[in-house]
């Protein structure tokens, strides 16, 4: 807020009609408005025959700021008194216009007025919006309008009553407020009347014997601008007023009023008021300034605190009747109102001083500008002392001459400097204009990103959803026969109409485009006017040394040409810094959009990984290698770090998120073979998960009635482990080492038919799985082989250990996911041919698995699983889709230096002769082709995550392409790469 001004109370003074009842009673005019400004007061008491009064004056004179009598039309009292202070209002300055009065003398006709003869809230509004739309071209405002009354020392919300009495609050720089006052924002002048009709009907009005339409309490109107530049400046200035309009209620005495019970409490409450009202103005006016101000003693004067004594250009319209019979009303009334002149309030601007990220920009300019003062005082000091000289050798004719010279080239350098200030001011002028277009131009390139952005992503989920839909009708037409076709016809193709979100982004897009090319044409015009002005510069630069004489001129003159040079050569710097912060900016777009499909891919890892331990899937050798790696670089921390890099180059803040508890690990049993070093570490490092916690009555639902369940499922994932075991490739011979190192990847598994590892005792997973059969082979089906693959470790002790209520309790978690195997309680017929999903036997060993709040007897041996409450039911669809190979990944992987992190096989060897190739081979990647699909189905859900992380990081990566991408390019490889394991789960999952 600027320094205020002081200024005095504006009162103005209106003598309203003689009204009938006045005539009536014989009431004769006892107060005339003499000019302008003076009214006189008679006394009627007076007897001109009263020898001992005869030398008393009978009248008595008041002056004010305008005076008005009963000819004075509703106009003439608004543009004296009102109309001035609406140019201050939306310049900042806070204003108040209150009627002040005894009841009945015409305030809530003079602020109201009537329908034909609208009164000042009516003018001001219709004026004050008329000035905003005037400027409106230039300015944004918004304005906001409040009307409350005081009735009874309470506030009440005329716009809406029902919120009960409100309170007055104080704010932080002590400006009054009503607290929860309703607030109308609108620059519609006939909204804001129809609003304040309704607000005014609402107002507490009784007739009593003085006024038949007597307002029995304060109505406050509250209009507040708020005013700010359209075009972008280097500091942008926000102004803020308050114009308060109020109509008082009339001060009264209840003998003339003759008012009884709520009348006569109403007008006690009211007189005290303006009471209160009359002390604050007796205070205020005097002269010594000594006495105290009491705002507090009523709401009224809390709340024209600041219009009476502080911030307000404040105008006071007295009203008083002409009637000789209300005298002692009008009497009192103009010495209020003579006092309330000397009232002086200190006004102010309201401003707020907004400056934008180029405040740098703006301190430079003012160094210069200080600069190019005090050159300004350097030339002015030198005419100076040139002056004095020549006014003390005014006999040296010698010197007289040379004054003479020295005078006219003290006006030629004037000149001269005049011509070069302005040729610099241009300059300046057209490189900010240049800078502002640049600016603009940066921020419509953003918006077209984005609204780019956003179409694109429209479209490749449309592209999405037709392919998906596509699938689906060509599986249906190959199910479905002609009849059934004809009964049943396939669904409608996904709904392509855009969005309205793509729709306004397409519009907007249009209207940017038009913007760009605007700024373009301004900006090569302006570009053509610079090059003019330099060049005229330039010349009047070359003109200095032949024009000035002095030598100290010739400094001066070359020390403002060199201030401009760097004037304009920071603001070119200021330019240049506005374009890399755009350019950041971009990228930053891009940078947020990895970062949200980074955490995608690792949920969608998690998740896959929580099935495949959860259904304790085989992961064949290279997948789970792909995922230590992962695993390790999450631990590492080299994805957070690549963020952090990227974070510092921009400057901006990304949220970079740890998986942390999320962390898992699946290890191998070392009584089998021994992990890596490197393993071991990753193992160490990794974080556990908090335990799950199964109440007792959970437990015992779950232990309920799912045996049957159970057996069914192994029954028919032995049938499935059969299958699978025909598929497989030959196995090694168990004595060739590199054979060993390839019996882990599937291409060498062992051919169709041949029996399993022949001549050694089968390995712990095949052990497992036949304990495992063992159910089945209850069943009278024989046990499923398995070689290879790996299986998960705790699949093999929960078979050995497992309680029957353990095994239970994980057939009916099993159940509440799958809800092929809620409904039917076996897999989909598509499903039951293929590879075993759901192995409800082997889940129950995790070791955060508390039951009753026990933790399990047996030995974790992967730690850290997924809570039980992050894994979702899978939810069985037949669609397939097309993942990447392992070559492609490998591709990528190695493009983005990860080969150097394909750390030794966390394959999990199955001999400790196994576990030794491994070793030996750990230092090369793994180059097991991709497993020949056997074919089959993936759960809708795992597809639908795939197809994502596939749709959107094909879209960064054309994104990339487009953009800047060089400090994002790191954060980018490895998104793809992690996206390539992504779809090797989902490869994976799918047999
Ligand atoms: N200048 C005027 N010209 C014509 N009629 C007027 C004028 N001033 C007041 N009146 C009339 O006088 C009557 C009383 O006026 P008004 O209700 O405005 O008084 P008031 O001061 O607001 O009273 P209260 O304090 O009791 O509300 C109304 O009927 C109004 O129309």
């Amino acid at each position: 807020l600027k320094v205020g001004v002081s200024c005095c109370l504006q009162v103005a003074l209106r003598i309203r009609p003689l009204s009938d009842a006045e005539q009536e009673e014989g009431a004769t005019i006892v107060a005339h408005r003499v000019d302008e400004q003076v009214v006189v007061l008679m006394d009627p008491m007076e007897d001109p025959d009263d020898i001992l009064r005869a030398n008393r004056s009978r009248e008595k004179t008041y002056m004010f700021d305008v005076a008005f009598d009963f000819s004075a039309s509703q106009e003439e009292v608004y543009r004296a008194t009102t109309k001035g202070l609406i140019e201050g209002l939306i310049s900042g300055y806070n204003a108040t216009v209150f009627a002040y009065g005894p009841t009945g003398c015409g305030k809530t006709y003079t602020m109201l007025g009537t329908d034909k003869e609208p009164g000042i809230y009516v003018r001001t509004l219709n004026d004050l919006f008329r000035a905003i739309e005037e400027t409106s071209d230039d300015m944004l405002y918004s304005v906001s309008m409040s009307y409350l009354e005081i009735y009874n020392e309470m506030i009440r919300d005329l716009l809406n009553p029902s919120s009960g009495f409100l309170d007055l609050r104080e704010d932080a720089k002590g400006v009054i407020q009503v607290a929860g006052i309703t607030e109308v924002s609108t620059i519609n002048a006939q909204e804001i009347m129809e609003l304040l009709m309704k607000g005014n009907k609402l107002r507490t009005q009784e007739p009593t014997a003085a006024n038949k339409t007597s307002s029995r309490s304060h109505a406050v109107l509250q209009v507040a601008v708020k005013q700010q530049s359209r075009s972008r400046d280097v500091l942008q200035e926000v102004r803020f007023a308050r114009l308060f309009m109020i109509d008082l209620a009339g001060s009264e005495r209840a003998a003339q009023t003759q008012n009884r019970g709520q009348r006569l409490k109403e007008g006690a409450h009211i007189n005290r008021s303006l009471l209160a009202l009359g002390n604050c103005i007796n205070a205020l006016s005097d002269k010594a300034g000594n006495k105290y101000v009491n705002y507090r003693d009523s709401k009224l004067t809390r709340l024209l605190k600041d219009s009476l004594g502080g911030n307000s250009r404040t105008v006071m319209i007295a009203h008083i009747s002409p009637a000789s019979v209300a005298f002692e009303e009008s009497r009192n009334t103009l010495t209020y109102a003579d006092r309330a002149k000397s009232i002086r309030t200190r006004v102010k601007k309201n401003l707020i001083n907004v400056s934008y990220h180029i405040a740098q920009y703006t301190s430079i300019i003012s160094d210069l500008r200080s600069e190019i003062q005090r050159l300004k005082k350097k030339i002015a000091d030198q005419a100076g002392r040139q002056l004095n000289s020549d006014r003390t050798d005014i006999r040296n004719v010698q010197a007289e001459v040379q004054a003479h010279s020295s005078h006219q080239s003290r006006a030629e350098m004037d000149q001269l400097r005049e011509q070069l200030l302005y040729a610099f001011r241009q300059q300046m002028e057209i490189r900010k204009n240049l800078m502002d277009l640049e600016n603009t131009n940066m921020e419509i390139q953003i918006d077209t990103s984005k609204h780019l952005l956003t179409i694109a992503d429209w479209e490749q989920e449309r592209t999405r959803r037709r392919r998906k839909w596509q699938a689906e009708s060509r599986k249906e037409s190959v199910n479905k026969d002609e009849s059934e076709k004809d009964s049943d016809s396939p669904e409608s193709p996904p709904d392509s109409t855009e969005t309205r979100e793509v729709a306004m982004a397409r519009e907007t897009l249009v209207t940017l485009m038009s913007e760009q090319k605007k700024i373009h044409k301004q900006k090569a015009f302006l570009e053509r006017r610079f090059l003019e002005l330099r060049d005229r510069a330039r010349r009047l630069e070359e003109l200095l040394p032949r024009r000035v004489s002095s030598e100290e001129q010739r400094e001066v003159l070359g020390l403002l040409c060199k201030v401009h040079e760097l004037e304009i050569e920071n603001a070119e710097m200021q330019s240049h810094a506005l374009l890399k912060d755009n350019v950041i900016r971009q990228k930053n777009v891009v940078v947020q959009r990895f970062e949200q499909y980074r955490h995608l891919c690792d949920e969608i890892i998690q998740k896959q990984r929580q099935f495949i331990t959860d259904h304790s899937l085989l992961v064949p050798p290279h997948l789970q290698e792909l995922y230590d790696m992962y695993m390790r670089e999450l631990d590492e921390r080299k994805l957070d770090r690549a963020m952090a890099l990227d974070k510092v180059t921009t400057r901006h803040t990304i949220k970079v998120t740890i998986v942390g508890s999320k962390h898992w690990f699946c290890s191998r049993d070392n009584r089998v073979f021994r992990s890596s070093p490197h393993a071991r570490q990753v193992k160490n490092a990794v974080m556990t998960p908090p335990p799950i916690h199964i109440n007792g009555k959970e437990r015992q639902q779950i232990l309920k009635g799912v045996q049957n369940i159970v057996v069914k499922a192994a029954r028919r994932r032995s049938k499935a482990l059969e299958t699978d075991v025909l598929r497989l490739p030959a196995a090694p011979s168990p004595l060739d080492p590199k054979q060993h190192k390839s019996s882990l990847s599937l291409g060498e598994a062992p051919p169709r038919g041949l029996p399993m590892r022949r001549g050694r005792q089968p390995s712990p997973e095949l052990r497992h799985a036949t304990s495992d059969d063992n159910l089945s082979s209850s069943t009278g089906e024989g046990p499923g082989l398995q070689a290879t693959w790996t299986r998960h470790r705790n699949r093999q002790v929960a078979s050995k250990n497992q309680t029957p209520r353990e095994v239970d309790f994980e057939a009916r978690r099993k159940k509440r996911r799958s809800r092929s195997f809620e409904v039917t309680g076996q897999l989909p017929q598509t499903k039951s041919t293929n590879a075993p999903r759901f192995r409800p036997l082997d889940s129950t060993s995790d070791p955060h698995l508390h039951i009753n709040g026990q933790a399990p007897m047996l030995r974790p041996h992967y730690r850290g699983v997924l809570p039980l409450t992050k894994v979702r039911p899978p939810h069985i669809s037949h669609q397939s889709g097309g993942p990447l190979s392992l070559l492609h990944i490998k591709k990528h992987v190695q493009r983005c230096q990860f080969s150097s992190l394909l750390l030794p096989p966390q394959i999990h060897p199955t001999t400790s002769e196994e576990a030794t190739c491994v070793s030996r081979s750990s230092t090369s990647p793994r180059r097991a082709p991709a497993p020949s699909a056997p074919g089959g189905t993936e759960p809708a859900l795992i597809t639908s995550w795939s197809e994502q992380i596939k749709a959107g990081l094909k879209g960064l990566q054309t994104l990339c392409r487009q953009r800047m991408m060089s400090n994002s390019s790191i954060v980018h490889l490895k998104f793809r790469a992690l996206s390539c394991l992504t779809s090797d789960v989902y490869k994976f999952l799918s047999r």
